[in-house]
């Protein structure tokens, strides 16, 4: 049988995500008045060297001789060193327990510094490849030993070849000394480790860059922590998500790509190969057409509460979940509408405008109160009842209308028709979801039946009012004031222009869809969206999915987790379990989840099993994705 490969690792920004040399540098140079220009000249000695731009041996000579350094900071870093493992490397510790003869680690770094990472690691000493400091009588560092040849360059393939390894070598490392180990012909693969640091020329000279542990397992067919390395897999999050959300996503391990504006239906089959997970605000949509052309993309998330811009069958049709953030910009939009509504009562807007022009114009004539009048909110889930309760506390009469029961809040009055409402009421307000059938529910006859002056308030979808009818009443004067925050119409971005026929006609409030846009609901929409991503690529929860069966799912723990997303029909869960008995998989918990479009199993397995097995899986009849997570 063929021997197994060899790990050779590097140490400094690979096994560790420091520099050893510039940590040394730092505890050496602690209050010395030259600090700053010794730390900058020993950077850039490294920075050479690992370029491959000066000679390595000559580089660490000079940057010792530059450091007041003695034998106490070098134990000081010794004992903290173990606190500086990086990242995939420390989440898979069991890679190098498991492999114990299957590791070496090369460096030109110290013995002191790296003993006990291989410890930790279980690589033994004979196996640790690397400098010995040398000390004067008072323990101040005054070089390395010069027999070693990792003092020297080339110095790593030369002690590599020391080891008479038998079987493929696989070096693994940040810099161009790691790189020199396959030129020299002392490796047969080159991994350009990137996690910490990312050298061009080392990724230039190598068979692959590798971002993590993770990828470099996958890459060599080994089994790692995750089932699938996250770097390698790909967030485009597009319309100015929240920070909070791209730093949430990359912490755990994710690539994530930003763009500014919406893109078309076509720029975004353009983008959406190779993308795992997409994130949209309300502008983009994402049409079957666009799913059609995403070869990998597993869950959409709204970074929003709309969802209309998404395509939610034709997503469920093929297996990709889409999320959003149902609540966390629901009190940005009622203080909107509650701030418009006075502004509108008082004809704010109009008479600020004219103050701009230099124009006087105290009068009471038209003004009125909101205390006392009657709010009339056409749809009440989230935004309706939490407006009826600060119109209330405002001292306002309200009544509302929605198709669904709902439980009235306070002293709000239920209605049972829209025609009814819009009657009644001295101010409406539309908060209906954006559901094409609810296109143009308020027209000429709806703005009709109105009061004579009263207020129309949209900040819920542009479709839901025929703006031509809109503002023919407001013409005329049968309708009072509008504030209109959503259009049939928007543009993609700041830069691109706005047209309407509401523009420029009196008591009418534009504002360019902000109802969400203030920055509390950005950040609790980041992180709450994020979080939902999260947890349905890391344990396959679907908690808040709004197309695919919700089932709240706990961390994989000592388990495989298989996750199969399937079309609703007869007979797809026990063709699963026979599949699943065949391949030998002992099942060690099931959940099954339907609606009437598709079904979820989620089924955690012993680990012990044979992963060619689970391509029966795939095959069963109405699957629309299978996935496997640890
Ligand atoms: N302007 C903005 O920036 C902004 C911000 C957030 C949400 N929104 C929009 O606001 C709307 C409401 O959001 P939400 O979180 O309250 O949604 P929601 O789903 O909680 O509530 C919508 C309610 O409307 C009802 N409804 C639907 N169609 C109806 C109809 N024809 N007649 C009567 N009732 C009807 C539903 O039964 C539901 O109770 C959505 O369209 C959302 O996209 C806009
Ligand atoms: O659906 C929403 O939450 C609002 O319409 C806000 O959309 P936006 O994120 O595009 O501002």
């Amino acid at each position: 049988m063929a021997d197994a490969a060899t790990f050779v690792f590097d140490f400094d920004s690979t096994l560790v995500r420091i520099e050893t040399l510039e940590a040394l540098a730092d505890l050496a140079l602690a209050g010395c008045p030259d600090a700053a220009s010794i730390r900058t000249q020993i950077g850039r000695l490294t920075d050479q060297a690992m370029a491959g731009e000066l000679d390595f041996g000559e580089a660490l000579r000079r940057r010792l001789a530059l450091l007041p350094l003695t034998r106490e900071h070098v134990a000081t870093l010794a004992a903290r060193i173990l606190d500086e493992g990086t990242p995939s490397v420390r989440r898979n510790l069991a890679f190098f327990r498991d492999n114990p003869g299957r590791i070496v680690i090369v460096s030109g770094g110290f013995r002191e510094i790296i003993a006990p990472v291989a410890e930790r690691l279980g690589v033994s000493p004979d196996r640790v490849l690397c400098n010995d400091l040398t000390y004067d009588a008072s323990g101040r560092v005054t070089g390395v030993d010069g027999t070693n040849p990792l003092s020297r360059a080339g110095g790593k393939a030369e002690a590599i070849r020391g080891l008479n390894l038998t079987g493929p070598i696989v070096m693994i490392g940040d810099g161009w000394t790691d790189a020199e180990v396959k030129l020299a012909g002392a490796a047969d693969r080159f991994y350009a480790f990137t996690e910490v640091v990312r050298r061009e020329p080392v990724v230039a000279a190598a068979d692959a860059e590798v971002a993590s542990m993770d990828e470099l397992l996958h890459a060599e067919g080994l089994t790692g922590r995750w089932s699938y390395p996250r770097s390698r897999m790909k967030i485009l999050l597009l319309e100015n998500v929240h920070p909070a959300a791209v730093e949430r996503l990359e912490d755990a391990g994710y690539t994530v790509d930003t763009v500014k504006g919406a893109l078309d239906e076509d720029e975004l089959i353009a983008r959406i190969r190779g993308v795992h997970v997409l994130g949209v605000r309300s502008k983009t949509q994402v049409s079957a057409r666009v799913l059609d052309a995403a070869d990998r993309l597993m869950a959409v998330a709204a970074f929003c509460i709309g969802t209309n811009q998404i395509d939610l069958a034709a997503a469920a049709d093929r297996g990709v979940a889409v999320f959003n953030a149902p609540y966390s910009n629901t009190r940005s939009v009622v203080e909107l509408a509650v701030g418009v509504m006075i502004a509108l009562m008082r004809d704010v807007t109009d008479k600020s405008a004219a103050m701009h022009r230099g124009e006087w114009n105290k009068s009471a004539t038209g003004s009125r109160e909101l205390r006392g009048k009657t709010l009339g909110i056409v749809g009440y889930g989230a935004i309706g009842s939490q407006l009826s309760v600060l119109a209330e506390s405002l001292g306002m009469r309200v009544v509302f209308h929605d198709l669904t029961e709902r439980l009235a809040l306070g002293n709000a009055r239920r209605l049972p028709s829209l025609d009814v409402l819009l009657a009644e009421s001295d101010v409406v307000s539309l908060h209906v979801d954006g559901r094409v059938e609810n296109t143009a529910i308020i027209g000429a006859a709806q703005l009709a039946r109105m009061k004579e002056g009263a207020l129309l308030l949209n900040l819920s979808r542009g479709h839901i009012v025929d703006v031509g009818a809109l503002s023919q009443a407001l013409g005329s004067g049968r309708i009072g004031g509008a504030a209109v925050d959503v259009f049939p119409e928007e543009p993609a971005t700041n830069a691109d222009p706005f047209d309407s026929p509401l523009r420029g006609l009196k008591n009418v409030i534009l504002t360019p869809h902000i109802g969400g846009s203030t920055e509390e609901a950005q950040e609790a929409i980041g992180e709450f969206a994020a979080d939902r991503l999260l947890a349905y690529l890391n344990r396959g929860d679907t908690t808040f999915c709004v197309n695919l069966p919700n089932v709240q799912l706990a961390e994989v723990s000592g388990a495989h987790r298989i996750l199969h997303i399937h079309r609703n029909q007869p007979g797809v869960l026990a063709d699963l379990n026979r599949a699943l008995a065949a391949a030998g998989l002992n099942i060690l918990g099931q959940h099954l989840k339907t609606d009437e479009r598709t079904g979820y199993v989620i089924t955690d397995v012993d680990r012990d099993y044979d992963p060619q097995a689970l391509d029966g899986l795939k095959t069963v009849a109405g699957t629309l994705r299978f996935r496997l997570l640890y």
